[in-house]
């Protein structure tokens, strides 16, 4: 995850807060300090986090903790409160018949992200088209005429056609019976006059329902007065926020866009069309705490085509300990997509286990073993697969030579299987986690009976 950083950081410092005997001035003072370091780190707006911190400070003297509920929960409490609050509000693109204008500078992602949505309503069930108005890029064209093959959206553009308002008003009849219209423009080099002043127009034909501005994460901060510049011009009505798979400076975005006013819809995480998540501040962070996020499995498993019963019952399971090889072969095979397996992950709370414990869930081991782990698994019997505990060393010889890797590779599955159900026992014995995640579970009852004392 692109906040890997931050995330250890606050994931730490929760962690020192959970085990801290008691709490006091100091204490509060030393948290707030690796508050501040982890967000300057991840490119948050000095001024930001200072009224973060003050506000952090000011509420952990003044505050009582509710009876039934632990200083340390409280601190934690409010913490989660402060930070949640400069991620900004929550608010989503309808998933409606509409007409999407994409806005923003070169090399941000748009064309990519054109994709990524046509392939998001797609699935919603909604029919999607392009109008190619991106008359200053010529590869834009072809980009997105490849787009609309891979995801079956319709198409429109006029080659070497350069007035955006003509390619527009004749896409009107042609995709006139398309729900979903996503109108790509010409990326620019600056949010100069040029720019400004052919968005107006093309935007005075096209009437909108949704202005988006797509932004690059690594530009952090940077994010912010390019939002606003563009709603005060513009009329922006969202941001989308690409590669946030690939920079520590996520924070500094997100957090820069929150503070315009401008809802942040949509998050990038990578090259791949599915390499998509509606961006929810709340979500985002609790899986940045590690206290996972449980509705992701669900859209998660649908990308993977798994049914709600059947993810469901396999997040039960996982919370539970109670799983075996079949049920991870499943995960495995159901998940193998990268991108999808990053987000089962990332909705499994691992916050707040002993340090090192949670590396077992290092997505990003599991997927470069995905493949060498299936084919030993594709190796067992049905019986090995369901009982574990019987594998010996036979069986671990037999098994490797049958799937042509090493016996230590054999070894090492079972050796990670043994610790995720191992961590899962962790997780459900872990009173404050239990307290973080019923908020998060409580429309989960299967999920939420797991954590009950
Ligand atoms: N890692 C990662 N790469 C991305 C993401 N979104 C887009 N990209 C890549 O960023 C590069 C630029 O993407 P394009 O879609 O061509 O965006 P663009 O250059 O802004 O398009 P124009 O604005 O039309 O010029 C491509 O290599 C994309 O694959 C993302 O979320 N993560």
């Amino acid at each position: 995850m692109a906040l890997d950083n931050l995330s250890s950081s606050l994931r730490e410092t929760f962690r020192k807060i959970t085990g801290s005997s008691y709490i006091d001035k100091n204490v509060i003072k030393e948290m707030i300090r690796d508050i501040q370091r982890a967000l300057l780190k991840a490119d948050v707006n000095v001024k930001l986090t200072l009224d973060l911190s003050r506000k952090i400070e000011e509420r952990s003297e003044n505050e009582k903790p509710p009876a039934g509920m632990t200083p340390q929960d409280y601190i934690l409490k409010i913490v989660y409160e402060e930070l949640l609050a400069i991620l900004g509000k929550s608010s989503n693109l309808k998933i409606q018949p509409q007409t999407i204008m994409l806005v923003g500078l070169y090399g941000q992602g748009k064309t990519t992200t054109a994709g990524k949505l046509a392939r998001f309503f797609i699935k919603k069930g909604l029919s999607t088209g392009f109008v190619a108005c991106d008359v200053h890029r010529p590869a834009a064209f072809e980009q997105l005429r490849t787009l609309s093959e891979q995801t079956g959206a319709k198409f429109f553009g006029i080659k070497g056609e350069k007035n955006p308002v003509k390619i527009f008003n004749q896409s009107i009849e042609e995709l006139k019976d398309i729900q979903v219209k996503i109108v790509d423009t010409s990326g620019r080099d600056s949010l100069d006059s040029d720019l400004l002043d052919e968005i107006t127009k093309l935007k005075k034909a096209v009437n909108p329902d949704e202005v988006l501005l797509v932004i690059d994460a690594t530009v952090g901060q940077q994010a912010g007065p390019q939002a606003k510049s563009l709603m005060d011009a513009t009329g922006l009505t969202g941001v989308i926020i690409t590669k946030m798979d690939g920079t520590g400076k996520a924070g500094g975005a997100l957090s820069a866009v929150a503070q315009t006013g401008v809802p942040v819809y949509m998050i990038g995480t990578g090259e791949h069309l599915e390499d998509f998540e509606i961006f929810s501040p709340k979500k985002f962070l609790g899986r940045l705490l590690g206290m996972g996020d449980p509705e992701a499995l669900l859209d998660v498993a649908q990308e993977a085509d798994i049914s709600d019963e059947k993810a469901e019952e396999t997040m039960t399971k996982i919370m539970s300990g109670k799983f075996n090889l079949m049920d991870m072969y499943d995960i495995w095979e159901k998940f193998a997509k990268p991108s999808l397996m990053k987000r089962l992950f990332d909705s499994i709370p691992v916050g707040k286990m002993p340090k090192g414990a949670s590396n077992m869930l290092d997505l990003d081991a599991a997927q470069e073993k995905i493949g060498k782990y299936t084919v030993i698994l594709d190796s067992m019997t049905y019986k090995e697969l369901e009982n574990p505990e019987i594998i010996n060393a036979k069986v671990i010889r037999r098994v490797s030579r049958g799937s042509g890797t090493q016996e230590q590779d054999v070894r090492n599955l079972l050796k990670e299987f043994r610790a995720m159900k191992e961590n899962a026992k962790m997780m459900k014995g872990n009173r404050a986690l239990k307290k973080m995640m019923r908020g998060q579970m409580k429309g989960n009852p299967d999920l939420l009976k797991e954590f009950e004392d």
